[in-house]
């Protein structure tokens, strides 16, 4: 469902995606880790048609992005890390523009945006974005890409912002997809999040993927948390023994 070759993305002279292979199968939840500055950001707008890759190949839904690049985005949902919602629009005229620009059935389509704000407590449709607050454009965000439906759903760090019970929610639905076949692609810093949620977790650091699997496989048959095994593959155990020392 989501594929990706030799994928490399440079800036200038620096390398910030360094000819990375991810698969991700259909129904899967996907954890893409890695510290800050890592390069996930960069692969999610590569994988979603927003950025154009410097080299490699993408395939999403069995097609591919240089050549598919319109059907690709029709089919996928992507919620960006800043939610980007035009500030002069009230809620629902945001939503009735995305409707329009995807074509959706909009019976369906209205139906699932009630229930969808019941679910995250969004009954503030009427106010101008420019009004929200960071969670609430988060939320509407989601609302605008859940809604949709669609096959293949992109989120970068999709809890940040949100408080516990819209966050709870937001999990428990994207598991619901997923078990349903749709395909989850998402970052996180929240490790155990990542633990819980996802069926294979792939570590990038300085560009490069240096982990890739199920959690069984990344344990390798030790008894270790996911923290304990992201801070040593990022080699950052270390430097964290230091500095708490030096304060
Ligand atoms: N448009 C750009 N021009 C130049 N450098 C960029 C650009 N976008 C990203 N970078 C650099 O590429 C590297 C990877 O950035 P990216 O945003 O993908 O990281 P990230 O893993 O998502 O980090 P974070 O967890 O902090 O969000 C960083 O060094 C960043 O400064």
């Amino acid at each position: 469902m989501i594929k990706a070759r030799n994928l490399t993305k440079k800036f200038g002279s620096f390398v910030a995606v360094d000819n990375i292979d991810l698969t991700v199968e259909k129904g899967k939840i996907f954890g893409f880790l890695g510290p800050n500055g890592a390069g996930k950001t960069t692969t999610i707008r590569m994988l979603t048609g927003s950025l154009r890759p410097t080299s490699g190949e993408i395939e999403i839904l069995g097609l591919n992005m240089k050549t598919h690049e319109l059907e690709v985005k029709r089919r996928i949902g992507v919620v960006p890390d800043e939610p980007r919602v035009y500030d002069h629009l009230k809620g629902y005229e945001y939503l009735e523009f995305v409707m329009d620009i995807y074509r959706v059935n909009e019976k369906e389509v209205k139906e699932r945006i009630q229930e969808l704000s019941a679910a995250f407590g969004v009954n503030y449709l009427f106010k101008q974005v420019s009004d929200m607050s960071h969670g609430m454009k988060q939320k509407l965000m989601l609302i605008s890409v859940l809604m949709r439906k669609p096959e293949v759903i992109f989120l970068d760090e999709p809890t940040v912002g949100l408080d516990a019970k819209s966050a709870k929610i937001l999990k428990e639905l994207l598991k619901k997809y997923a078990s349903q076949g749709t395909t989850i692609f998402l970052t996180t810093h929240i490790l155990e999040i990542a633990e819980k949620m996802c069926d294979e977790i792939a570590i990038i650091d300085k560009g490069k993927i240096i982990a890739q699997g199920t959690m069984e496989t990344l344990r390798n048959g030790e008894n270790k948390s996911l923290e304990d095994l992201f801070l040593e593959l990022t080699a950052q155990e270390e430097d964290i023994k230091n500095i708490v020392e030096m304060l």
